[in-house]
């Protein structure tokens, strides 16, 4: 098969995982003979730096002429210790979800057997545990009018969903539903917001065209405490932006780390894939950073985007194999992690490219 893949790492220890994210695309091209064209661009602080602008329009016209995108993350403390910064790297990553139409998120909590023990939650409530999440990524409070009044010492951000977003996401959950378990919880606060009154209406109305799909309703702050109690109660999970955020970040304790966490964002053109970590600053540059977050987002890429489900699957067998072989990063090592065990960045990739 022949596509074209741009690279987007992005900042900070983006640029140092999806390095090892595009030698597994080319080992797996190499392997069954594929012909992947690679090209790379610009966003984030790295974009700013080289031309004012986080998302320049060369980026974008790139990202519309791929076949899939591999992205990193945004972000650096510059910005973040300065409220007052008018242009931001995080600007970029929203409007290449916004100009790519990118209104679906999937982040798949996938729990690899052999981390049970990274987790500080007990093994006996995260065996078995195996969630879909589904975060709306273009609406929210995210995109909605913001500001400053009162002379700057009020502050505001609005939230805005249409129905017709919330049932665009909420079908892809129902969808995807129905191949797995049949069990679909959507996430709100509808005891308070409009805007999750609205989300909880549309997916009441959708649930009678899917029958054989159970459908639960509960407000973000259970299901965050459900979360970590009962994993295992959850299949897919359908939820607005900013909870989606929120909640996919406590979930990356039911797998392990942030570092072992996917995912997809799709829609209406060309997909990114993505890990669903950020910069990471505390870690940048020490070359410890989990890769395995951007190894599973090409598997992803190469499943959805191209329909290659074998070579998806053959590197998830070979991250299994990695952490079965007893190898581990920094992030998910503990006590009883032989010291020789514990990769690097770099390391943690060589190891796995020989396990494809
Ligand atoms: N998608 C994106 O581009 C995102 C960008 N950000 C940006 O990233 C910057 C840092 O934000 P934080 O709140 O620190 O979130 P973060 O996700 O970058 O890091 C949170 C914690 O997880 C650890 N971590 C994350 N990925 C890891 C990996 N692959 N291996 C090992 N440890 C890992 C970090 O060291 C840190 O302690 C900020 O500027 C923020 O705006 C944050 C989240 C997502
Ligand atoms: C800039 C943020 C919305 C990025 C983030 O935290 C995410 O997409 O998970
Ligand atoms: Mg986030």
């Amino acid at each position: 098969m022949k596509k074209h893949i741009l690279i987007v790492p992005g900042d900070g220890i983006g640029q140092e995982v999806t390095e090892v994210g595009k030698k597994v695309l080319e080992k797996i091209a190499a392997k069954f003979g594929h012909e992947f064209t690679y090209d790379e661009a610009l966003i984030g602080h790295v974009a700013i730096e080289a031309t004012g602008n986080p998302l320049p329009d060369e980026t974008l016209e790139k990202m519309r002429a791929s076949d899939a995108v591999l992205f990193g993350a945004v972000g650096h403390p510059k910005y973040d210790n300065d409220p007052s910064a008018k242009v931001r790297p995080e600007q970029g990553l929203l409007k290449m979800r916004k100009e790519l139409g990118l209104y679906a998120n999937l982040r798949p909590i996938k729990l690899f057997d052999e981390l049970l023990g990274a987790s500080s939650i007990k093994p006996e409530i995260l065996r078995g545990s195996d969630i879909l999440f589904f975060r709306e990524l273009t609406g929210d409070i995210y995109f909605g009018e913001k500001g400053r009044k009162n002379e700057g010492d009020t502050a505001y951000d609005i939230a805005e969903y249409s129905r017709y977003e919330v049932e665009r996401i909420a079908r892809k959950a129902f969808d995807a539903a129905r191949t797995r378990r049949k069990k679909l919880c959507s996430v709100d606060k509808a005891n308070v917001l409009e805007t999750s009154r609205l989300w909880r209406e549309v997916v009441q109305k959708l649930a009678p065209e899917y029958p054989d799909v159970e459908v639960e309703h509960q407000f973000v702050d259970s299901a965050a405490m459900m979360l970590i109690k009962d994993p295992k109660r959850f299949d897919v999970v359908v939820t607005a932006n900013l909870f989606g955020d929120i909640l996919t970040d406590e979930a990356s304790q039911i797998a392990g780390s942030m570092g072992m966490l996917a995912s997809a964002s799709v829609g209406d053109s060309t997909g990114v894939y993505e890990p669903i970590h950020g910069s990471a600053h505390d870690i940048t540059g020490k070359g410890i950073a989990n890769p395995l977050a951007s190894v599973l987002s090409a598997a992803l890429l190469l499943d959805i985007s191209f329909g290659l489900k074998a070579e998806s699957d053959a590197i998830i067998a070979a991250v299994d194999k990695l952490l079965k072989d007893g190898f581990r990063t920094k992030d998910i090592a503990d006590e009883t992690t032989p010291a020789d065990k514990i990769l690097n960045t770099q390391a943690a990739g060589e190891e796995l490219l020989k396990r494809i």
